[in-house]
């Protein structure tokens, strides 16, 4: 996830591949819930991996169904709607509200002697009106703390008193999970009458429990829908498992990677993990993305997408049906041709934000014309490619904002956008950058790199990762590539001398060298972090940096780190020959008895002894041989900026880099 204060992603040009989405934690505690009550077993697909499910999982455990974990699925064998006999146990579902209200329901259907309980928070969220529900069946259910909150006790009830004759009332307006609960539980009391539930007031999310309803005939429950006002479970009904289950990635999720494959030029994005026969609301998306111009196949579990119509085709659409996915459209509609309108979205206005007006504004930003209405948006795309202005996008701590926003960066003019507080995204998608430049290509120089080179000790590496963090850029320590050349061939007993200059580049050439996110780096399976901080791999790094041949055959390797969405590169020659394009280059320098002092105390600090007069001789004769070598030698670039860092603190030079770097950005507020 990008913690950063903002992301700045590039002007972006194709995307191909595939991507994932994280699955729907509706889905997998319901999915999980039913398999559990089935005969039989069931292999479950892409399950969420939160705690809610944890939690889930493990209390499914405790009553008796069994849970083997096969490659990524994971395969459940239920209880077939009975408890072994004498079934007790105590459920601790921390805060997961898709554990504590079904299982609730069915545990008190089902007979045995239960507790569940949570996190203090779960104790203060309602149940009473699922517990009124069950009692009107006979169900033994008593308060352990406060009346009508968890925990809660459960004991077997004598079902014979109690003859289901009457509608179970439920109220609606509250939590759509008190009827999604009675609707799963209520078949373990339906073998031999019909049961039916009677919605009292409003029903509020409606489309979450159609999900229920969908999942329930997917384990042979075929409820009959009044009119979202009465339900009824027909005479005879049991659970029976599909066998086989696939639990869907969010659809409004997909809408973002939707949108990607219908405006991006390139062979189209495969989304994994929802289908068009998806059983969410707002799968319907795809329709609306189709009507614009997207061309999209789709199987039971995937949708393929590519891009069809170009430029899209503005679209008049009534939004309701899909009121989190449409915002995607707002952003679409900058690539089509004419105006496109968005009615009926009036819920925008009372969501994470105002979203109509929230969108009204950055959209403006980008160069569209906007009118908005009470519940509608009507987007006219900038008129010419100059027209399109390079912005920051404001977020509104709105996880969608930030998603669909990312998609400007297909710009014709070329220009990157800003997304400011990238993290909101984590309230659905905590990946979605990390997805996003995955499936995405664009032209290696439109990829910035700020190059930090100079001599030894002169703060480079600690100045580049800082940088690197603040931008959400990758990094390469180019000086760890030589370093690794010089221990490899001191490993192999290779001289370090131009005689052996063609067999140490051979043998660099075959170097598994891995750079972990975590900023490892790995030679084959091996953390050598340690091993080539010592001065002496210092001194043969330098000296191995001498050889022609051997710069050669890292040249391809460090391109390779130039990434979406940028890279901080440190070294001694990364200006000059390696980005010579890059739009920031930066020399530091320090004066030779600070940097002495400096690495003395970083080696003392990691345990290395040293010695500083000689640590000051080491580093000048190393200056002295990266300067006067005859390739590549260490100079500032032509357009590079000095700064001297000896009278510095690290965070005064890091503030100046990024103000450097903040004065070629083209964005306005
Ligand atoms: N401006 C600075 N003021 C004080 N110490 C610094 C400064 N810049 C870097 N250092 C310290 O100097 C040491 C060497 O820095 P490092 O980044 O390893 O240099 P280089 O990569 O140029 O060899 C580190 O311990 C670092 O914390
Ligand atoms: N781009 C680079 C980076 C390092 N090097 C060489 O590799 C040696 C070790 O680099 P480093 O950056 O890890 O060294 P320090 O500056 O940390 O001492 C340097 O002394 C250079 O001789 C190079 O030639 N070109």
């Amino acid at each position: 996830m990008f913690q950063t204060e903002f992301l700045d992603i590039p002007a972006l040009a194709s995307a191909g591949g595939e991507v994932r989405l994280p699955g729907s934690k509706s889905i997998s505690n319901r999915v999980l819930l039913l398999a559990a009550l089935s005969e039989g077993t069931t292999q479950v697909h892409d399950l969420l991996d939160s705690d809610d499910t944890r939690v889930m999982l493990t209390a499914l455990e405790q009553i008796g169904c069994r849970l083997e974990r096969e490659g990524d699925s994971l395969r459940i064998t239920g209880i077939g709607g009975a408890l072994p006999p004498g079934t007790a146990a105590e459920l601790f579902l921390g805060n997961a509200g898709t554990a504590m209200r079904p299982l609730t329901a069915a545990l008190a259907l089902l007979g045995g002697e239960f507790t569940l309980s949570g996190v203090p928070r779960m104790h203060e969220r309602p149940i009473g009106d699922l517990v009124d529900g069950l009692r009107q069946l006979g169900c033994s259910i008593d308060y352990l703390g406060n009346d009508g909150y968890p925990p809660l006790r459960i004991a077997p009830a004598d079902f014979r008193a109690a003859a289901v004759q009457a509608p179970i009332q439920v109220r609606g307006d509250v939590s759509s999970q008190f009827l999604t609960s009675l609707l799963m539980a209520l078949p373990l009391r339906a073998a031999a009458q019909d049961i039916t539930i009677e919605v009292v007031g409003e029903l509020i999310s409606k489309p979450y429990i159609h999900i229920t309803l969908e999942l329930l005939a997917r384990f042979g429950i075929a409820v009959r829908n009044d009119n979202w006002q009465r339900f009824q479970i027909p005479a005879g009904s049991r659970y029976r498992s599909p066998g086989e289950i696939h639990v869907e990635a969010d659809a409004s999720s997909a809408s973002y990677f939707i949108a990607l494959g219908a405006i991006a030029a390139g062979p189209g994005v495969r989304i994994l993990g929802v289908g068009a026969q998806s059983i969410q609301g707002d799968i319907r998306f795809v329709e609306a993305a189709q009507a614009m111009g997207a061309e999209i196949e789709s199987g039971p579990n995937w949708l393929q997408v590519r891009r069809g119509r170009w430029p899209l085709q503005a679209i008049d659409l009534d939004c309701n049906h899909i009121p989190d996915a449409a915002m995607t459209l707002g952003v679409m509609a900058l690539y089509a041709e004419g105006t496109t309108t968005l009615r009926n979205i009036a819920s925008w206005r009372v969501k994470e934000t105002d979203r109509i007006a929230a969108m009204a504004c950055e959209l403006r930003k980008l160069g569209a014309s906007v009118e908005e209405g009470a519940d509608y948006l009507r987007v006219t795309p900038p008129a010419r490619p100059a027209d399109w202005r390079a912005a920051s996008i404001h977020t509104y701590d709105d996880h969608r904002v930030a998603m669909c926003f990312s998609l400007a960066a297909f710009n014709p003019q070329q220009l990157p956008v800003r997304i400011e507080d990238p993290k909101c995204v984590a309230k659905t998608f905590p990946d979605y950058f990390e997805a996003l430049f995955s499936v995405c290509e664009t032209p290696r120089e439109r990829i910035p790199v700020i190059c930090i080179d100079g001599p030894t000790a002169s703060g480079k590496g600690t100045i580049a990762a800082e940088v690197a963090q603040r931008l959400g850029y990758g990094i390469l320590d180019s000086g760890a590539l030589y370093r690794i050349a010089g221990l490899a061939a001191h490993r192999a007993g290779i001289a370090i001398d131009p005689v052996h200059e063609e067999e140490i580049a051979a043998l660099v050439r075959t170097l598994p060298i891995r750079f972990t996110a975590t900023q490892q780096i790995l030679l084959g399976d091996e953390d050598i972090g340690h091993a080539i901080r010592s001065e002496t791999a210092g001194m043969d790094a330098s000296r191995v940096s001498a050889l022609p041949a051997v710069r050669a055959a890292l040249v391809s390797l460090q391109l390779n780190f130039q990434r979406l969405p940028g890279l901080v590169a440190d070294g001694r020659d990364m200006g000059t020959v390696i980005f010579p394009a890059a739009p920031l280059k930066v020399y530091l320098i320090a004066s030779a008895e600070c940097r002495a002092a400096r690495r003395y105390k970083q080696l003392i600090s990691k345990g290395i002894s040293a010695n500083i007069t000689a640590l000051r001789a080491d580093l000048e004769a190393r200056d002295a041989r990266d300067m006067l070598r005859s390739v590549a030698p260490l100079k500032p670039a032509p357009d590079a900026l000095s700064l001297d860092s000896s009278e510095l603190s690290i965070e005064q030079v890091v503030e100046q880099v990024l103000h450097w770097w903040q004065q070629r950005q083209p964005f306005k507020g």
